[in-house]
């Protein structure tokens, strides 16, 4: 369960009256999650997600991560709507912590994908990524290659205690990466996080995306690759195809790769597998005492790499 920071019924009550939503009526810490705090809040009118951001999320980008939502909502993405407070604030303080909130949205998220459920991600992906390119303001990717570096030297030394040989497996990952990776790919906001856990369904349609707080100017190419791996892998760590082709025929629908991104797509779909291996492997082995959180496996992503290192072109993903 993520909550990283108690708050007070009593302080609870005082922050929605901050707003005309009506009277708290319940609040409950949210069980799925790692990164953030997150409280699902009754009033009696509606349902709302109050979420106090954590470490990884860096104050200063919170206007950014804002602006997106209410953006993208503007422009028909189905996302969260931040919440304006009677003086027309959506960023607040409690607890000590950044907060705001946003709007509930309905859905539920899919545990294990189908065919079906990758060419609606793609489409929405594609979507996405078309909905954001007049967004004005601009977020580097803090979690990019050169933000793979430090994570790497903080488990360097443990890395093996979580399995033999895998600080060596990183190191070369990261050494074919660096002298591999492309610089000059279409770019634009990406969502960067777009997991099954932040996509909701209604039935066997898409109906809205959630967790904006990994957005970030980045290749539009290096999103699709992150969702290749989150949504085309079996439980057994091998690549399902017929996913992948699925993602991917559905994301070209919208917005077609060029031949540069389909050329980089094996480079991209691995370096996506280190970075959630590396954030992953440093939560597994930094968990906070006391905090109410499972830490996510990061040799899941170990497995994944299994495959990347083997991929020759984008054919492998199921690119026709
Ligand atoms: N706007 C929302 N509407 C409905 N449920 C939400 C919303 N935002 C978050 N949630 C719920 O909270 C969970 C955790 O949110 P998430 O943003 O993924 O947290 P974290 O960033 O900490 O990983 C989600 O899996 C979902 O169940
Ligand atoms: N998707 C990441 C973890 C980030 O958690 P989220 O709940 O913010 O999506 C991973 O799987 O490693």
């Amino acid at each position: 369960m993520a909550v990283y920071t108690d708050v007070s019924d009593a302080e609870l009550s005082a922050f929605v009256d901050r707003y005309d939503i009506g009277r708290l009526q319940s609040a409950k810490g949210i069980a799925e999650g790692v990164e953030n705090s997150n409280f699902l809040l009754q009033t009696d009118r509606a349902f709302f997600i109050l979420t106090l951001y954590e470490k990884r999320v860096n104050e200063a980008d919170l206007p950014f991560f804002i602006g997106l939502m209410e953006h993208l909502s503007a422009r028909g993405i189905t996302c969260p709507q931040p919440v304006h407070d009677r003086e027309g604030n959506t960023l607040q303080r409690l607890a000590g912590r950044p907060a705001a909130m946003v709007t509930f949205l309905s859905g539920m998220s899919v545990n294990r994908p189908g065919v079906g459920h990758c060419a609606e991600l793609g489409k929405a992906l594609a979507q996405f990524h078309a909905a954001g390119a007049d967004f004005e303001l601009r977020r580097a990717n803090a979690l990019s290659l050169d933000g793979w570096r430090p994570l790497i030297e903080q488990s360097r030394e443990r890395a093996d205690s979580v399995s033999p040989g895998l600080a060596s497996r990183i190191a070369d990952d990261f050494a074919r990466l660096e002298q591999a990776w492309p610089h000059d790919l279409p770019s634009g906001v990406i969502h960067a996080d777009l997991f099954p856990n932040n996509v909701f369904f209604l039935g066997d349609r898409l109906s809205g995306l959630i967790d904006f707080y990994f957005a970030c100017n980045d290749a539009l190419a290096y999103d699709l690759a992150i969702c290749l791996n989150a949504w085309c892998f079996e439980t057994d760590g091998s690549f399902n195809i017929t996913k992948g082709r699925a993602m991917i025929g559905a994301y070209e629908a919208v917005r077609p790769l060029t031949p540069a991104e389909v050329e980089a797509l094996p480079v991209l779909a691995r370096g996506a597998g280190l970075r959630f291996l590396l954030t992953r492997l440093v939560d597994w082995l930094n968990v906070p005492p006391g905090a109410l959180v499972k830490p996510l496996d990061p040799l899941e992503y170990d497995r994944k790499l299994g495959f990347h290192r083997h991929a020759a072109t984008a054919a492998d993903y199921g690119r026709a």
